[in-house]
């Protein structure tokens, strides 16, 4: 696989970019929006610095270059692999996947990033749906190097394995998911913890500084050294019988989306892209956070990878 189509340059787009270049995959990049174009060109020196604290090596004949195009045609003309990352919308997925069906190869491997619709369900807009797959990463996603292969009921083995091996040939860590199940599996983990945090904050059992420090000093902290199956074993099961017995009957199990994210999203209090969600964020101070949670995670990082 030598070259790489990428549809769709939000907040995915270019750490995505900039990371498959880095292994040395010639990538073009489009987005419908030129400011998002300018953005994502513009990021590239900083995900390229972050990169390059991290270790993470081009191969011998050198870094890929990525190239944006203004059209979908010029950018997967001539594409091994077009990776999807457009808004978590089924419809908006199924125009893009409409528009490039007539102007790839039957070779051509399309992936989605989704982040959980069922590749089952987007494959059935395509007309090649076995070489349709998806490819989940996580963010930001030149950082973070698990991702997640998700077949549809129509995908061919090969292109599972083609996919698999071309995210061990960048060096990263593919986790195959064998059922295609809504969310996959790192966002069914993540999203039942965020329904749980965001209930608890909601009825003022805790604030949400104080449930931050308590996730990420009292779990993250320990889980990123020790997965969960394996907490298992350290806690002792018999611990988690006798809990989970009581504990899981008062766990939130509401199936819409809590009154808080409704009144947040709706005053278009979004998250650091405006300014302010949950906490309040200074325009002039977004750049220093970004780059201050990079630091920690290269450095944790490192440790996870070469041991203290
Ligand atoms: N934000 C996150 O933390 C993660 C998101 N994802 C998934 O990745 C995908 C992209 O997510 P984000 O980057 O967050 O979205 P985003 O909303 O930040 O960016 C999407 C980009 O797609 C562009 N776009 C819309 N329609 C297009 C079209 N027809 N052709 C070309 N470009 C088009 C938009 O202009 C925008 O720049 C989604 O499926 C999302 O669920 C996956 C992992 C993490
Ligand atoms: C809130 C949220 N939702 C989805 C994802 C994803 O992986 O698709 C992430 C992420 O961190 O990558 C996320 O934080």
């Amino acid at each position: 696989m030598k070259r790489v189509a990428l549809v769709g340059l939000g907040t995915m787009g270019p750490g995505i970019a900039a990371r498959m270049a880095r292994g040395g995959l010639e990538v073009i990049a489009t987005d419908t929006s030129g400011a998002a174009i300018e953005r994502a060109r513009a990021m590239l020196p900083v995900v390229r610095t972050v990169m390059d604290r991290l270790g993470i090596e081009p191969p011998p004949e050198g870094e890929a270059e990525i190239r944006f195009a203004t059209g979908l045609r010029e950018a997967v003309e001539g594409a091994d692999l077009v990776l999807e990352n457009v808004p978590e919308h089924a419809e908006i997925k199924a125009s893009v996947y409409r528009e490039i069906d007539g102007l790839i190869g039957p070779e051509t491997i399309v992936a989605t990033d989704t982040s959980g619709i069922p590749i089952t369900k987007l494959q059935a807009g395509i007309s090649n749906p076995a070489r349709f797959v998806g490819m989940h990463w996580s963010n930001p996603p030149h950082i973070i190097p698990m991702i997640e292969v998700i077949a549809g009921e129509a995908t061919a083995p090969e292109t599972v394995g083609a996919i698999r091996n071309l995210i061990r040939s960048l060096g990263l860590l593919p986790v195959v998911v064998k059922k295609d199940v809504p969310g996959f599996v790192e966002n069914r983990v993540l999203y039942a913890l965020l329904r749980e945090v965001v209930d608890l904050v909601e009825r003022g059992v805790i604030d949400p500084e104080d449930a931050d420090t308590c996730v990420s000093w009292g779990i993250g902290y320990k889980i990123a050294v020790i997965g969960p199956m394996a907490l298992l074993d350290m806690a002792g099961l018999d611990i988690y019988r006798s809990v989970s017995s009581f504990l899981n009957a008062d766990l939130c199990n509401r199936s819409d989306i809590a009154p808080l994210v409704e009144a947040k999203t709706g005053a278009g209090r979004l998250g650091l892209k405006t300014g302010g969600g949950i906490y309040d964020y200074d325009a002039d101070a977004i750049a220093d956070l970004q780059a201050d949670r990079a630091d920690k995670l290269i450095a944790i990082r490192r440790i996870l990878e070469e041991g203290a």
